[in-house]
């Protein structure tokens, strides 16, 4: 595997750089972004992987989510990965924000003419970790995943589905139940096709509900209060009932003022990462 490095600059001690590969789960070339920790040098370090939401790329956490001084703190490595396929010459592609290019909503689509490119679920939780772990000093037995909106349904769904390859969870305004919210009902039916049964394989209030996070390993969720997309595309609560009813342990932390911008998600950044270095750094 041949892994391009684009760029690269020094922040607290270790590097943030920049990576384009061909991604066989998507047929196409793929970017993401790393920040390297100074502990890294003496060692691997483990990995957070986080999943940002719709319009976002591969710079945009690395940019504005204030995660760098924290995680050089902690000692942990940072992994950004783009948020879909680009140019995959799909008609359409990229004539909607909320779907297409930069929606690629973490679903393996099964639908005609996005199965080909759009396996961003098999990426972010096959394809990239392997790629990081044979080309960084990426420690294999400790890997959490965090994320915010479209990435936060991401990152709830993959560690729940994977709870043996991610140790740890948390999840800025995520996009609770997806199968209820126009937000996923758009993605999915153009990813997945009519059939919401299935569906319901990608929503986290659903798996949740039927598999808790294994040896009560709890799940943190920052939500903004005045955050503009709550209402109608995230549902917080759908993830709280789901989770009083498996005995989920959830941490559902409601701010007062807070919206949907990464100015909310950079404010309650270092819990986060304290959350994740908790569970990824025990001996
Ligand atoms: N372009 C849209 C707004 C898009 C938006 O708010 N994207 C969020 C994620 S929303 C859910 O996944 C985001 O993180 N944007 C990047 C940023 O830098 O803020 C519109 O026109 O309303």
């Amino acid at each position: 595997m041949n892994l391009n490095t684009l760029g690269g600059h020094a922040c607290f001690g270790g590097t943030v750089s920049f990576h384009e590969h061909h991604s066989s789960a998507c047929d196409g070339e793929m970017r993401f972004a790393v920040y390297t920790p100074p502990q890294a040098a003496d060692g691997p370090v483990p990995v957070l992987y986080y999943l940002a939401g719709l319009t976002c790329t591969e710079e945009t956490f690395m940019i504005k989510g204030g995660a760098q001084r924290l995680a050089a703190e902690h000692g942990l490595m940072l992994v950004a990965p783009d948020t879909s396929p680009r140019d995959a010459n799909i008609p359409g592609e990229d004539d909607d924000w909320d779907f297409g290019t930069g929606a690629g909503f973490y679903v393996d689509a099964t639908e005609e003419p996005w199965s080909r490119h759009y396996g961003m679920y098999s990426y972010v939780t096959r394809e990239l970790p392997s790629v990081v772990e044979e080309n960084f000093p990426a420690g294999p037995d400790a890997r959490g995943v965090f994320g915010h909106s479209m990435g936060g349904h991401g990152a709830l769904v993959c560690a729940l589905k994977n709870p043996d390859f991610f140790r740890s969870v948390s999840a800025f305004a995520p996009v609770s139940a997806p199968t209820r919210v126009p937000w996923g009902e758009k993605a999915f039916s153009g990813y997945l096709g009519g059939d919401r049964e299935a569906w319901k394989a990608y929503d986290a209030s659903e798996l949740v509900r039927e598999h808790p996070f294994p040896d009560g390993r709890n799940i943190l969720v920052d939500q903004g209060l005045s955050d503009q997309f709550l209402e109608e595309q995230l549902l917080p609560e759908a993830l709280e009932e789901a989770c009083a009813e498996s005995g989920q342990p959830l941490t559902l932390n409601r701010r007062e003022g807070y919206d949907h911008s990464y100015y909310a998600i950079s404010t309650f950044m270092e819990e986060h990462i304290r959350h994740h270095s908790a569970a990824l750094n025990r001996a």
